[in-house]
This record gives structure tokens, C-alpha cells and sequence, in this order.
């Protein structure tokens, strides 16, 4: 068991930091053209489509939308470090 774990916690970070090279692509567009770091509508689309995959999956939603948004208010941050650069 503990080894099937290991696997999926390495996934768990070669999938983030995948996610974090495109969001850092995002990040430096925003900035070129002056784009808000934030866009709220994706964000609540967003967390809306994760959370209705986590019920299909039996994950409990409340912990998969503080999960996407911890992701987020990250990701927010990496763009706003962009944009002050
Ligand atoms: C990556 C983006 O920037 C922000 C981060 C998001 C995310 O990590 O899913 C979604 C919306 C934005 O607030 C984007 O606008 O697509």
C-alpha cells in the first residue's frame, strides 16, 4: 500500500508543478498585456466543474474546492511577483 502511495504522491507533484509551468506562461501574457493576475469567473467556473468531479468520485467536494483554491490564491501570487517585476 504505502508504496502505491508513494507513486501517487509523486504524480500528486510532477502533476502541480505541470500545472504551475502553464500557469506561469498565463502569468507572463497577463502581465505583457496588462491583464488583472485574477479572473473570477474562470476561478468559480473552475472550482464548480472540480467540484462536481469530486462528488462523481466520492471525493467530499469541500476539501477538493480549499484544495483548487489554495492552488490558486498561489498561482495569484506567482502573477502578481510577474507583474512587479
Ligand atoms: C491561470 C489563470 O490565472 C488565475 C488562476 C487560475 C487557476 O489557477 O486556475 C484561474 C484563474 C485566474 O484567477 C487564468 O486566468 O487562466
Amino acid at each position: 500500500m504505502r508504496s502505491s502511495i508513494d507513486n501517487i504522491d509523486a504524480a500528486l507533484v510532477h502533476l502541480l508543478a505541470e500545472r504551475f509551468k502553464c500557469t506561469q506562461r498565463v502569468g507572463r501574457l497577463k502581465a505583457t498585456h496588462d491583464l488583472p493576475a485574477s479572473d473570477p469567473d474562470r476561478e468559480a467556473r473552475q472550482i464548480e466543474r472540480l467540484r462536481s468531479l469530486a462528488v462523481e468520485s466520492d471525493l467530499d467536494p469541500a476539501f477538493a474546492e480549499k484544495f483548487l483554491t489554495f492552488i490558486i490564491d498561489e498561482v495569484i501570487r506567482h502573477h502578481e511577483a510577474i507583474r512587479s517585476a
